[in-house]
C-alpha cells in the first residue's frame, strides 16, 4: 500500500474549511516561503499553509526589520511561490502601513491576489486596521489577522519583545482577538505571547489561531523557513527549532516540522514563553 505523506490524503486546506479544521482539533502547519524551488519542497513535505512573509525583508534582503518591504516585493515573491506549489493555502503579508487607509489596503490586497496568486492577505494589528479588515472581507478578500508581537511595530515596542505579559496587556490582546474575528478575519497569527494567554484566546475564538512563540495551545504553528533550516544568521529567537538535523534534507525537515506540529511535540516548553 502506498505510503501517504502528511497532508496528502486529506483534502487541501481552504478558507471555508479553516473553522471546521479547528472544530475537529486538526493542527494546522504553516511555514514561510519566498521562492518557487522551496515552495515545491514545502508542498512535497506536506505543509498545509504557506506564508509569503514580510520577514523576507530580513532573511532575504538582509535588513534589520520588515518596514522597507514594498508591495512590489511581496507580489514578486508571492507569484514565484505560487508557481512552485499549488496545494498549500497561500497567505501573503500586507506591507507596513498598507492598512493605513481602506483604499490603500484594497489596492495592495488586489495586487497580492491578482498578480501574486495569494488566497488570503495578512494584516498586523487591530485598532484602525479593523476598518481595513472589514473593507477587504466585504469585498470577498479573505483576511488573516496578526496580533501580539507585530514586527511592523518594532519601534513602538523598542525591539522584538514578548507581548501580553501584564494583566492589562493580556486583556487588551484578548479584546483585539475578539475584534479581528468580529471584523471578519478567518485566521489569526499570535506571535510571541505567553502560552496560557494564547491558549485562552484560542479557546475563545471560532477561527483558528496560528502561533509563533505562542505555545502549544494554538490551533496551528508557523515558523520562518530559514529558521527551520538553521540558516538564519545571528541569534535565534527562543521559539525556533532547527528541523534540518533530524530531517536530513530540506523536504525531510519540512516533513519533521509538519509531524511535530501534528502530534503536538512542537512547540514544547523550551520553545515557548510561560
Ligand atoms: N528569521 C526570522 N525569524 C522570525 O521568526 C522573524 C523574522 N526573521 N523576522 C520578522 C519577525 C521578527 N521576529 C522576531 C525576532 C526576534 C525575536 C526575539 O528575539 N525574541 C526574544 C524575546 C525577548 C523577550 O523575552 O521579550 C526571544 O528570546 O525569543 C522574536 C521575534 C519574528 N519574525
Ligand atoms: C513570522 C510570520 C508570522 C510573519 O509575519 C513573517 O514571516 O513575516
Ligand atoms: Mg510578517
Amino acid at each position: 500500500m502506498y505510503n501517504a505523506r502528511p497532508g496528502e490524503t486529506e483534502s487541501p486546506v481552504t478558507v471555508p474549511s479553516l473553522r471546521q479544521r479547528k472544530a475537529r482539533g486538526e493542527k494546522l502547519s504553516m511555514l514561510t516561503c519566498y521562492d518557487a524551488s522551496f515552495a515545491a519542497r514545502l508542498e512535497s513535505g506536506g505543509v498545509e499553509l504557506i506564508l509569503v512573509g514580510d520577514s523576507l525583508g530580513m532573511v532575504v534582503q538582509g535588513h534589520r526589520h520588515t518596514l522597507g518591504v514594498s508591495v512590489d516585493d511581496m507580489v514578486y515573491h508571492c507569484a514565484a511561490v505560487s508557481r512552485g506549489a499549488r496545494r498549500p493555502l497561500l497567505v501573503a503579508d500586507m506591507p507596513f502601513q498598507t492598512a493605513a487607509s481602506r483604499e490603500r489596503a484594497l489596492d495592495a490586497a488586489v495586487r497580492l491576489q491578482a498578480e501574486g496568486n495569494a488566497a488570503m492577505v495578512k494584516l498586523e494589528g487591530a485598532g484602525h486596521v479593523l476598518d481595513a479588515i472589514r473593507y477587504l472581507v466585504e469585498r470577498d478578500i479573505p483576511v488573516c489577522a496578526h496580533l501580539g508581537l507585530t514586527p511592523q511595530s518594532v519601534h513602538k515596542f523598542g525591539g522584538f519583545r514578548l507581548q501580553g505579559r501584564e494583566a492589562s496587556a493580556a486583556e487588551a490582546l484578548r479584546e483585539q482577538a475578539r475584534a479581528v474575528q468580529d471584523a471578519g478575519a478567518e485566521l489569526l497569527v499570535l506571535e510571541c505571547v505567553p502560552s496560557p494567554l494564547a491558549a485562552e484566546i484560542t479557546a475563545e475564538l471560532a477561527i483558528p489561531t496560528i502561533g509563533i512563540g505562542a505555545g502549544p495551545g494554538c490551533d496551528g504553528q508557523v515558523l520562518v523557513l530559514h529558521d527551520v533550516l538553521g540558516v538564519t544568521p545571528g541569534r535565534r529567537p527562543r521559539f525556533v527549532r532547527d528541523f534540518l538535523q533530524e530531517g536530513g534534507s530540506v523536504e525531510g525537515a519540512v516533513r519533521a516540522y509538519v509531524a511535530a506540529v501534528r502530534d503536538g511535540s512542537f512547540p514544547d516548553a523550551e520553545h515557548s514563553f510561560a
